[in-house]
């Protein structure tokens, strides 16, 4: 296909996309009163560009080569806070650039603008990134392939439709409401015995990696209908070895996949990478093996097979076994650490902002008075709440940079034309953080996400993707959401948060995730 017949069908597919599609029409923040929607895509001046024959190549790009790339990450101390040098790169070669680093050909996009014309573009089934690393080592195991991040295609439509019902439809997550309550009572509890055990009798040291196992036992108390153990004193030791395996796996992914195949045999992290893998599959196996021997004795016993989501997935006969095994494991590696950092970097900012605090402490006590633990419904009427883990997802996206992997068609994208299989990275950070779609960006302001906030905010509706966007948006959002909520507002209900005496302040760093770079401690005072 010629690049001026490319264009035309890439924008024909835009102007379609611009009538508010199906498949995006769960994924982005609505946007905002008065937005124009057609101001997201540049149609007239790309579709004049392409009569002209005007457009661009991506040789044309500007951007890093792959060694001015190692140098700002190793030498420019960048390679922890590469969500930083999105607003570098933005600022040195514009909007949108290409960058190479070891097996990775990037064309970068850093305006909502741009995200927007790459997602209207992403075909029937969008795919992040090549994963080759665990591809390989499911080849290796002769393990199915999971609807994230490693399957695309029909393959992975197909196991993605199993799971939206039971994740996506807010009437069937509200049913998984009083398990995640149990598990927030076993985090309240947490905190009070150690609060009470430390020095001050009210400090929580490194609230993160405690938020962390809270973010694991909320997700696996769904997903494998079993509790773990992981907020009790002496966790059971198979869920030791569960956390510990899911932690090294998504350490060493990091590296392996920087490594060439060669050094498998040389290097210890491929080998410490499918042990890690191996542990992690076998526990998420036995969990759900016993599960269903649960059911099986049911069943048996002439009882209906009771259950949420684990049962439902063994029963509707969608998926196989081997893709339940894995689709289970992937959604848990999905689910831990993106729940627990926002929580801890909301808990952080609360703790620093007490006026932010006050309120959201009234709004819950107005809710639900004498500290009566809130209910689905009533997280309606908290828009206080909401407002607060929106501000914290814009200031910290988990996901500071997300992919699309453009691989059925040629796409335009500005002004430029891009072959098939382009790897695009969507700069999210970079969009969060710009002072020209977030007045006072670097502020933490909860208020600008109100509906009575004067009307005075437009952002664009691109530019705040923290769940990303479309049929491959994240399909664990509604329970994220339903943790984080009745997490923060029972935490405030029984407790003032404060920062220790002198605190530093916290700087978020790149690990995949966006993570804080140094521990989080915090002060927990009952309130009266
Ligand atoms: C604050 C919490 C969370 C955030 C900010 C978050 C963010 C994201 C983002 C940005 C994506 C990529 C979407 C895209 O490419 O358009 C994603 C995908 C995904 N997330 Fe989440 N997530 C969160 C919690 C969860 C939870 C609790 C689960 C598990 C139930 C989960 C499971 C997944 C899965 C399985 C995918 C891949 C979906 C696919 O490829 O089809 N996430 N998430």
């Amino acid at each position: 296909m010629s690049s001026s017949a490319a264009a035309a069908r890439a924008l024909r597919l835009c102007a379609r996309c611009c009538r508010t599609p199906a498949a995006h029409r769960a994924g982005p923040e609505p946007p905002l009163r008065g937005f124009d929607a057609r101001r997201t895509l540049n149609v007239q001046a790309a579709s004049g560009a392409a009569e002209a024959g005007k457009l661009k190549s991506i040789d044309d790009l500007p951007g890093p080569s792959s060694t001015t790339t190692l140098y700002w990450l190793f030498l420019r101390g960048y390679a922890d806070k590469s969500h930083l040098l999105q607003d570098v790169q933005k600022n040195l070669y514009g909007p949108i650039w290409r960058s190479r680093i070891g097996p990775f050909d990037l064309v970068n996009v850093a305006t909502p603008e741009l995200v927007a014309q790459v997602i209207q573009q992403e075909g029937r089934y969008p795919c992040r990134a090549e994963l080759p690393h665990w591809k390989e080592y499911r080849d290796l195991r002769g393990q199915a392939y999971g609807s994230f991040p490693s399957s695309s295609g029909p393959e992975w439509y197909r196991m993605r439709s199993a799971l939206n019902p039971k994740m996506l439809k807010p009437r069937e997550v509200v049913a998984y409401a009083p398990v995640i309550q149990q598990v927030v009572g076993d985090l309240l509890r947490r905190v009070e015995l150690l609060r009470s055990r430390s020095r001050d009798r009210a400090t929580v040291s490194d609230v993160a990696a405690e938020l962390y196992k809270f973010g694991f036992e909320g997700i696996s108390s769904i997903l494998f209908e079993s509790r773990l153990g992981c907020l009790e004193e002496d966790i059971p030791p198979d869920t030791l070895r569960f956390i510990t395996a899911v932690t090294e796996m998504l350490t060493l992914s990091e590296t392996v996949v920087l490594f060439p195949r060669w050094s498998r045999g040389v290097l210890p992290f491929w080998s410490r990478f499918v042990r890690a893998w191996d542990d992690l599959y076998d526990v998420a196996r036995s969990l759900i093996d016993r599960r269903i021997a649960e059911i099986e004795a049911q069943v048996s016993g002439g009882e209906p097979a009771e259950g949420m989501f684990l049962t439902y997935l063994l029963s509707s006969d969608r998926l196989s076994r081997a893709e339940v095994y894995i689709s289970v494991t992937e959604l848990l590696l999905g689910g831990v650490d993106t729940t627990s950092n926002t929580l801890s970097w909301a808990l952080y900012h609360l703790a620093r902002d007490r006026r932010a605090q006050e309120r959201l402490h009234r709004e819950v006590s107005s809710v639900c008075p004498g500290r009566r633990e809130p209910i689905t419904e009533d997280l309606s009427r908290m828009p206080y709440l909401k407002a607060v883990v929106k501000e914290t997802l814009r200031l910290y996206p988990v996901v500071p940079g997300n992919g699309r992997f453009i691989s059925e068609d040629e796409v335009v994208v500005g002004d430029y034309w891009f072959p098939k299989r382009t790897q695009f990275h969507l700069c999210h950070y970079a969009t969060c953080h710009d002072e020209e779609q977030f007045v006072g960006a670097e502020l933490f302001a909860p208020e600008r996400w109100l509906r009575d906030a004067g009307g005075s905010y437009r952002h664009h509706p691109y530019s705040f993707l923290p769940f990303g966007v479309g049929v491959r948006a994240c399909v664990g959002k509604r329970l994220a959401e339903m943790e984080m909520f009745f997490a923060l507002s029972r935490l405030v209900q029984h407790y003032e948060v404060q920062p220790e005496p002198g605190a530093p302040v916290v700087e978020p760093k790149t690990r995949t995730l966006l993570v804080p770079a140094r521990p989080i401690n915090l002060r927990f005072l009952p309130r009266a």
